[in-house]
């Protein structure tokens, strides 16, 4: 299956600030992949790149097929795009601003965009400057919907809309991947992309912490909270293919939140001298968000744990 985007070794350098780190991913056709990252962790950056308003310092990016960096209006052409700030010509009406740009669609786009625009309830005459900012957004997306593109990419969709309407936008991206369509969304409201998102990426300060299905992201991520004898006792290492995201020492419990760890591990990690026990427990998505954007990854750690050691917890790890 051909990859509708792809993304390897990505590196954004702004001065005094590396927005991406290497990122690499790869989108297949049909599905709804959702980008989460705190504010600041390179979302916007990875989605201008995307779309040819941004170049890359470093690395390759190809949106169906083309690369965005040397055919940036073929790209958009492609794609309908609406951006978390959408910039609409506030001196247009509404059904003006339609009409001029299906000038640079196929026939079929503006009875398409008159269609979505009656649903949102929006009056054709009515100037842009007039608009909520519900209404603005409504007008962005369906502006960004009338030629029915292969791929969307949305930058935080809903913000501005009523809840019914985000319920009812967000539940369409689903029929649209069905349809065999992309939708590629970034977004802060974990809860809104758990309802609709078949693939989750988590962004951190411009590095890809996980890439997975969301079934399979949620199966392999485990809280472990393991009760010690004395909080200075050393316990075994935690070593691949299983991968600490986060661990924090809290009087006599070490919490981590481990990817991939195994029941050979746990009887190991059990069985060792000082610890009395060991408890799992699966995690909501919003919990695994927050274990991968815990701490700061600029700072020196190991290669097994690079989110968030406590400098206690670091001290008392030993390998056997
Ligand atoms: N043109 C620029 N010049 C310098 N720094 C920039 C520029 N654009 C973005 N940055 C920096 O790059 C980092 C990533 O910004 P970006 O807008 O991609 O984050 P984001 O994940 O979209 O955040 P938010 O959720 O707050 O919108 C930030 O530290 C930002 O200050």
């Amino acid at each position: 299956m051909t990859s509708v985007i792809t993304a390897q070794s990505l590196t954004m350098r702004f001065r005094g600030c590396d927005a991406l780190r290497g990122v690499d991913f790869a989108i297949e056709p049909g599905s709804v992949f959702a980008l989460l990252g705190e504010n600041g962790a390179g979302k916007t950056t990875m989605i201008r790149i995307m779309t040819g308003f941004q170049k890359p310092t470093s690395g390759e990016c190809t949106v169906c097929g083309i690369d965005p960096t040397r055919h940036p209006l073929e790209v958009r052409r492609r794609v309908g795009y609406v951006s978390d700030a959408p910039a609409l010509y506030d001196w247009m009406s509404v059904g003006e601003i339609g009409w001029f740009t299906a000038s640079f669609f196929p026939d079929g786009f503006l009875p398409a965009y008159r269609e979505s625009i009656r649903r949102y309830e929006i009056p054709e005459d009515r100037k842009i400057r007039h608009l909520s900012k519900g209404q603005r957004a409504k007008v962005a997306l369906s502006l960004a919907l009338a030629h029915d593109p292969e791929l969307l990419i949305l930058d935080e969709p809903t913000s501005g809309l009523d809840p019914m309407v985000r319920r009812d936008f967000l539940e369409s991206m689903i029929d649209r991947a069905a349809s065999g369509r992309t939708v590629f969304l970034s977004s802060h409201q974990i809860s809104e992309v758990e309802r609709v998102a078949d693939t989750i990426a988590i962004l951190h300060e411009g590095k890809l912490r996980v890439v997975a299905p969301l079934i399979e992201l949620k199966q392999s991520m485990t809280e472990l909270t393991v009760s010690l004898d004395d909080p200075l006792v050393a316990i075994p290492s935690i070593d691949e293919p299983a991968e600490v995201m986060c661990d924090e020492l809290l009087g006599r419990q070490r919490r981590m939140v481990v990817r991939n760890f195994t029941p050979e591990m746990h009887a190991r990690l059990a069985s060792a001298t000082g610890v009395v026990s060991v408890h799992e427990r699966p995690l909501s998505l919003e919990e695994i968000f927050i274990a991968c954007t815990k701490g700061s990854l600029s700072r020196p750690q190991g290669d097994s744990d690079p989110a968030a050691v406590t400098p206690q917890a670091a001290a008392m790890e030993v390998t056997i």
